[in-house]
């Protein structure tokens, strides 16, 4: 199997969602055309990011009926033929009303092929700089998820999720070769934190990870970070780029798995008889 070549477009994001997926639309293509095999949209890549925005541009995710975004999302992966990880979107509930930040993932057919609703809500307060709850109007999903290509299983997850290093160890140990992460860091957290956790999942792990954000409009109420970057197993940057709208390509070689499982055998070093084995649950 050649090398996957993964593509994440750091979007700029604006308050008009047919001209944010028109926008999507024609990247997607670009980077299909440079020889992409999987392209990744940022989290709230067809709305700018905020509590105050998620019900007005919340959709209901139903392929029998697709709404403008879905509709959208599901010919852009056929019509470019890649695996696409399409970003996030505030999904709305069809029974309950209920609102969450919802992944979906298209085969290169169009096919809905996994969905993922942020499990970990990003609730903060850092003094003099950022206050966020997206608790106040979102729900949080309740589950873990991954999908299958032909270059291996790929787990996906949002963003704050990043955070949370049982959901990268899960993934792994059921066999996923690496984390893509839609996500919106900001002019705080961003710094601080974005390309240690990438690394950080990637290093524990031994895996790839990918996270992609939308571009720094300081226009928008929110200020996010960019810097969509691409880690490898060893946890050494494949790419980056910086704040602007972007697209960031890395051909991820999967034999560095193996390679560096044994190289530096941790993976298999594990005691479990000193503590939980993680991916028996989720
Ligand atoms: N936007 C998020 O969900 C998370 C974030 O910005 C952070 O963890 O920092």
């Amino acid at each position: 199997m050649t090398a996957l070549r993964l593509a994440l477009v750091q979007l700029a994001v604006g308050a008009q969602k047919t001209a944010n997926l028109v926008s999507a639309r024609s990247k997607v293509l670009a980077a299909a055309k440079a020889g992409a095999n999987m392209v990744v949209l940022p989290e709230c890549f067809n709305s700018p990011y905020g509590t105050q925005y998620f019900s007005q541009y919340a959709e209901e995710i139903d392929t029998a009926s697709p709404s403008e975004s879905i509709k959208a999302l599901s010919e852009m992966a056929r019509d470019s033929k890649v695996f696409l990880v399409g970003g996030s979107i505030p999904e709305r509930e069809k029974s309950t009303g209920d609102l969450f930040n919802t992944c979906t993932v298209w085969s290169p057919e169009g096919e809905l092929v996994a969905k993922h609703r942020k499990v970990h809500l990003f609730d903060i307060d850092f003094p003099g700089k950022i206050v966020f709850k997206e608790s106040e109007v979102l729900k949080p999903g309740n589950s873990l998820t991954e999908f299958s290509t032909p270059w291996g299983k790929f787990g996906v997850a949002i963003c704050y999720d990043m955070r949370f290093p049982e959901v990268a160890m899960i993934a792994a140990r059921r066999g996923c070769v690496g984390m893509i992460y839609p996500g919106a860091f900001n002019q705080t957290t961003g710094p601080l934190h974005w390309e240690l956790l990438l690394r950080a999942r990637a290093v524990d792990n031994q895996i790839f990870t990918a996270a992609c954000s939308p571009a720094l409009d300081r226009s928008a109420t929110y200020h996010a970070w960019g810097h969509s970057t691409i880690v490898d197993p060893y946890a050494r940057i494949v790419a980056t780029t910086s704040d602007a709208e972007d697209i960031v390509y890395g051909d991820l070689d999967l034999d560095l798995i193996g390679n560096v499982r044994q190289a530096v055998p941790v993976y298999s070093q594990r005691r479990f008889d000193l503590y939980p084995d993680v991916s028996a649950a989720g």
